[in-house]
């Protein structure tokens, strides 16, 4: 899940891309980069890293311009190397930079397009890369010396057409403009905004409200799915509908654990999803349990704070956080591979005892992927000398890889997949196990914006939005990026560009 900003100013961008981006850090930990346009030149600076590591004084005094976009990077295609670090550049036509969030299904098959159709050469094994030059391409084939916004929109109809998957993408002109999109099932979330300053309006387009907020945009609203919007260098701004048959069908896991609890998205408020979902996990365990003993319920921070105090204010039980986070330790989940995550929940999460002592304590988490956190959790907590550890999740079991932007690339690494709710109960240690229901989580998202038209939950049912992913693609999938696989190549065994997935 990457983060993607682009900004038309009426100033240098530098420092709004690098605040942007800065609150977008939670969707990426692996790379960050930024590309800003003065005077048809392109200023760059990308690296693996945090973005406070990667962009230095001396950088960010070189990335001159008013328009520019950035990127903080979460590898789903390719490698976790520099040379996968986006804003991705081709010189022709005009020069294009693109940054993109998600991930693409038949990369394949654009792969093989656009070296034997398009005579185009791609250098790494980055689907967004792919992506750039079918944009590209497309963008030529209308052979414009001065691109107009139809021109842009109908190449972007071609485009639509051609990638499959899941795509929100902000790409830079050179000497143009900014042009933004979204895939036609709007897997993953695009807003935009605007804000008055003295010399005009400036635009923002970025992966999460909270981005805007903090830069003082005003949010004017989602990206459509299978919309295009232009926004020219003098702040004239062009939207229009490039889909055949575009529907709304965002990814849940969004609300579930990837976005900031205070960022909007379709209009659904992330904080009032996860208050929701825990009302309904707490009505789960009063069916089940009436009599339940429960002396407190404590949230695994940090994605689980809003649902965990739902669970406990409708159960009438104290919430405690009894779990005290390392704040200079990042997402486990989102880390590269297992040896990493595992070590990381240690340093990243310490009991306090006085909270778990001689009590029935209700752990609640957001997920449970590959079990990696709440195994360790429980343990944590009989040590901690709970008298009995119960766990519950907001979200139904994970047991299903992603497709669309997400790094869980093979059923084998998840802890419910071919497991029973008492077997993966067993597995983590707990002395009983409570999963969300799928119909409640879809509730708690779909009561806050009725135009959705369904929400992409395949990790959950094992049902793609898209309808077109096969098994030649999963089983392609689980050999490239299987944490197995990840770890062959880091030792340099297959290493190389070849894999395009
Ligand atoms: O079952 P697992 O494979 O361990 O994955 C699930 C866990 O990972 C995430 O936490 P993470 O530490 O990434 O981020 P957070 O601080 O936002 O909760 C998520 O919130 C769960 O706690
Ligand atoms: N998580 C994402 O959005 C990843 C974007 C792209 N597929 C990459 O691997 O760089
Ligand atoms: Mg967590």
């Amino acid at each position: 899940m990457c983060g993607i900003v682009g900004v038309v100013g009426k100033s240098d961008v530098n420092l709004q891309l690098y605040d942007a981006l800065t609150m977008l850090q939670h969707r990426g930990q692996d790379a960050a980069g930024i590309v800003t346009c003065d005077r048809n030149r392109l200023c760059q600076q990308k690296a693996n890293g945090l973005v406070r590591d990667v962009f230095r004084t001396r950088h960010m005094q070189r990335l001159t311009g008013n328009f520019g976009i950035g990127h903080v990077r979460y590898p789903t295609a390719g490698s976790s190397g520099p040379a996968l670090a986006q804003p991705f550049y081709v010189n022709s036509p005009y020069g294009i930079s693109l940054a993109h969030n998600g991930n693409l299904t038949n990369v394949q098959e654009i792969a093989d397009e656009i070296f034997q159709q398009d005579l185009r050469h791609i250098n790494t094994d980055s689907d967004s890369e792919a992506l750039l030059n079918v944009f590209a391409h497309e963008l030529h084939k209308q052979g414009k010396l001065q691109p107009s916004p139809e021109d842009i929109f109908e190449a972007m109809r071609a485009v639509h057409k051609r990638i499959r998957g899941g795509y929100a993408c902000v790409a830079l002109i050179v000497g143009y403009g900014i042009v933004a999109f979204r895939d036609p099932n709007g897997i993953r979330p695009l807003v935009y905004g605007k804000r008055e300053t003295d010399a005009g309006t400036e635009y923002m387009v970025a992966s999460e409200s909270v981005a805007l907020d903090v830069l003082g945009y005003e949010v004017v609203r989602d990206v459509r799915p299978g919309e295009v919007l232009y926004i020219e260098l003098d702040g004239t701004l062009h939207a229009e509908q490039c889909a055949e048959d575009p529907k709304l069908h965002p990814c849940i896991f969004e609300h579930v654990y990837f976005a900031r609890p205070d960022s909007i998205i379709d209009g659904i408020s992330v904080h009032k999803a996860r208050l929701r979902q825990g009302e309904y996990l707490a009505e789960k365990i009063l069916r089940e349990r009436p009599d339940h003993d429960i002396d407190v319920v404590i949230p695994i921070p940090d994605s689980s704070r809003s649902a965990g105090q739902a669970v406990a204010h409708k159960l009438g039980v104290k919430f405690r956080e009894g779990m005290v986070k390392n704040r200079y330790i990042g997402r486990t989940f989102i880390m590269p591979g297992q040896k990493q995550r595992k070590k990381s929940v240690r340093q990243k999460l310490n009991p306090i005892p006085l909270e778990f002592r001689g009590k029935n304590v209700l752990l609640v988490d957001d997920s449970i992927v590959r079990g990696t956190t709440c195994k360790q959790i429980v343990q944590m907590a009989r040590e901690a000398g709970a008298a009995k550890v119960y766990f519950a999740t907001a979200a139904p079991a994970v047991k299903y890889p992603n497709v669309y932007g997400i790094d869980m690339p093979s059923a084998s690494e998840l802890v419910a997949s071919g497991r029973t709710e008492k077997e993966v109960q067993d597995e983590i240690g707990a002395d009983w196990l409570v999963y969300q229901d799928l119909q409640d989580l879809v509730a708690a998202s779909a009561e806050g914006n009725t135009e959705v038209d369904g929400f992409d939950t395949s990790v959950f049912d094992g049902t793609y939005v898209t309808g077109d992913v096969d098994d030649d693609y999963f089983a392609a999938l689980d050999q490239a990026r299987s944490d197995a696989a990840k770890e062959k190549k880091a030792a340099g065994d297959g290493a190389g560009q070849s894999a395009v997935i």
